[in-house]
């Protein structure tokens, strides 16, 4: 069985992604997809450096991900000319992956951007994690020490919230606290695996 996850930035994808991996999922992550395509030697770090130039290189060779993201979520012409490079190596890296994980695996696809790249048709199934914008905008001011501007600045560059619930199969609320989610995904997990069957 293949499974979306996605949801907006810091709505809680990751602590998701955790909870299926513990309860046997094969959680394939496309933010972790997108740096090992620009590691140092890529060619995705090469089509990179074509586009923006060496300026988005650190001393020590390797991408400078706070330039290039000042450069991007500043400006979505420039977020395209990315994407248009790094969504092909990201979805080969992501299929290989699946191949491997055998065919009885339940698979979830982690993608932050599925809405936005119209991939809900891609799986049997869409888990939605869901919080309200003040909760994003929260969570990355005080857990990652973001600005509130730079925090807008992500959540504007992606689906809306109404958007991405209208893709769901499931929505996962995550407002409440950690034992909440972690309740709500094992009885996400348990559905699917009776609609599976
Ligand atoms: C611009 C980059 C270098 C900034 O790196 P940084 O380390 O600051 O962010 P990171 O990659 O950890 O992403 C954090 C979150 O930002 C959001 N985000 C990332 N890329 C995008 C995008 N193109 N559009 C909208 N939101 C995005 C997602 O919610 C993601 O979970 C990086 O985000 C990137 O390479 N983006 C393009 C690839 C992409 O589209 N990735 C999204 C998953 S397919
Ligand atoms: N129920 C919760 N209560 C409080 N904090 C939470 C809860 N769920 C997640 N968090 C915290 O919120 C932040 C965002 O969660 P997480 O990293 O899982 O989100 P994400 O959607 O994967 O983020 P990103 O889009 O940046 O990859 C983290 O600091 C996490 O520890």
């Amino acid at each position: 069985m293949r499974v979306g996850l996605t949801g907006g930035i810091a709505s809680g994808k990751s602590t998701v992604a955790a909870l299926l991996r513990e309860l046997g999922a094969v959680v394939i992550d496309a933010d972790q997809l997108a740096r090992e395509v620009v590691e140092p030697g890529t060619p995705g770090l090469a089509g990179v450096v074509e586009e923006f130039g060496p300026d988005v290189l650190g001393d020590d060779g390797g991408l400078d991900r706070p330039a290039l993201g000042a450069i991007v979520f500043a400006d979505p012409e420039r977020r395209a000319a990315l994407e248009r490079i790094l969504h092909p190596l990201i979805r080969a890296r992501s299929a290989e992956l699946e191949a491997a994980a055998g065919p009885d695996a339940l698979v979830v696809h982690d993608i932050p951007l599925l809405v936005e790249t119209g991939q809900q048709d891609r799986f049997d199934a869409v888990v939605v994690v869901d919080v309200p914008e003040d909760v994003q905008v929260h969570r990355m001011v005080t857990d990652r020490g973001w600005t509130e501007e730079d925090a807008r600045a992500r959540i504007a560059a992606q689906a809306s919230r109404d958007e991405r619930r209208a893709a769901a199969t499931y929505v996962v609320d995550n407002t409440g606290t950690r034992d909440d989610l972690r309740h709500r995904v094992t009885e996400v997990v348990a559905e699917l695996r009776e609609g599976a069957r």
